[in-house]
């Protein structure tokens, strides 16, 4: 009997990128997809529909309790009110979600199959039945530099993030570039001079930033188009934000080790859709750069070792590169000045692919292949 895989939240940004690249893959096939809405039950399911072609209440009970996995990217605020009902309702499926509701609850595993499939193993066959996607951030990461970790080889971590609007959500990446719509547009006739003087610019930009009107920053809290902001996430009350918080915990947890310190700060910046971090590690002993080199080159068919060069660094290392692309490129590989067991990378993945919807996708081949 074909298995039947409740989707929700598959036209928000997440879901869309989910649906993207469960089409590509030819995910369907395997599947009798049942769609779900929060705000248009009873509509039309999309075009992936076989025989289920009406979308379904997602928070009817019954419904999502005929399905064998449910894959959820609708949103935290959904897990928190749908899934204890459907659990305390009996139902005993397998439920793949992108939000971080449940990440770290004794019996979910965070799921990043490249990086820690024996953990999903060991999971599964001691009949785990919640997958939950990992934060974009320490997934990217994973998937770069994962290869470091598996070897034994880190002490500790420091990571420096530059993370894109999108992980704010679509009404965030929208207010970016509308900042940046403003803020050309108040200096364009300057812009248009060649004779006009920079610093009268410069001048007039960062009035109109500080002036920008609270609807052109709704999302952010203040400008981020020609700025930045170092706080994502929540304030924890001890000098940490929720996402620097994440660090540690996720990467710990995903490969199930114990401990390895992740510190570090997170910081949004005016990119689109990819989250870049530096790297700073402290490993256990002195490796030579090529082997941590070849390290990070095997460790999966997506990770990409860029040379470190200026040439090759500004060609591949940068988010414009990287977007919409499954490769995830780590550069900048090199002994740092503290000592030899100092090493520092630099690396970026889209965050709505490995942050985000790739992970969700890859756990429900891995239950439709067992
Ligand atoms: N944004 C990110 O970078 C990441 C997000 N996540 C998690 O994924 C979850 C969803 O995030 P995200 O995809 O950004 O959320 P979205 O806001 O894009 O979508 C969530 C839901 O909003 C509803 N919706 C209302 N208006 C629209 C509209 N105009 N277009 C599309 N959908 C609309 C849809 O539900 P309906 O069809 O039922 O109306 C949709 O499923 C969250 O839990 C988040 O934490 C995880 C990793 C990264
Ligand atoms: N917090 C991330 C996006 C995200 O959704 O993270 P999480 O899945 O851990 O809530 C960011 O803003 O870039």
């Amino acid at each position: 009997m074909t298995t039947l895989v409740g989707l929700v939240g598959w036209r928000g940004m997440v879901g869309s990128v989910l649906m993207e690249r469960m089409t590509a893959e030819r995910d369907f096939d395997l599947i009798e997809p049942l769609f779900f809405s929060t705000s248009n039950a009873g509509g039309a399911a999309p075009a992936q529909a076989k025989n289920e072609k009406t979308l379904q209440n997602a928070f009817d009970l019954e419904q999502l309790k005929r399905c064998d996995i449910i894959i959820t990217a609708q949103g935290g605020d959904y897990t928190s009110e749908v899934y204890p009902k459907l659990r305390a309702a009996g139902w005993a499926g397998h439920w793949i979600d992108a939000a971080s509701t449940l990440r770290m609850a004794d019996d979910a595993v965070i799921i990043l199959d490249p990086v820690n499939r024996p953990v999903i193993d060991q999971a599964l066959s001691n009949g785990g039945k919640n997958w939950i996607g990992g934060n974009c951030t320490v997934s990217c990461m994973l998937m770069g530099v994962g290869a470091l970790y598996k070897a034994g080889l880190v002490e500790w971590m420091s990571t420096q993030t530059y993370q894109a609007a999108s992980g704010g959500g679509a009404q965030h990446m929208r207010e970016l570039l509308t900042q940046y719509g403003t803020l050309n547009a108040a200096v364009k006739p300057l812009l248009d001079d060649p004779k006009s003087a920079i610093l009268e610019i410069d001048r007039q930009v960062i009035a109109k930033q500080r002036s920008l009107s609270a609807d052109e920053t709704a999302n952010f809290g203040v400008p981020l188009g020609g700025s930045l902001i170092p706080w994502i996430d929540k304030d924890l009350g001890n000098g940490m934000s929720k996402e620097e918080w994440k660090g540690m915990a996720e990467t710990n947890k995903i490969l199930g080790s114990d401990g390895i310190p992740v510190d570090g700060f997170c910081v949004r910046v005016g990119a689109m859709r990819c989250h870049s971090q530096a790297l700073t590690f402290k490993l256990k002993k002195d490796v030579p750069l090529a082997d941590i080199e070849a390290m990070i080159a095997a460790d999966n068919a997506w990770v990409k070792l860029v040379p470190n060069t200026r040439e090759a660094t500004i060609r591949d290392l940068t988010p414009v590169a990287v977007t919409g692309t499954m490769t995830i490129p780590v550069g900048r590989v090199r002994k740092l000045a503290m000592g030899p067991e100092y090493v520092g990378a630099f690396t970026i993945g889209d965050q709505l692919l490995w942050g985000a919807a790739e992970p969700l996708r890859r756990m429900l081949r891995i239950l439709l292949e067992r």
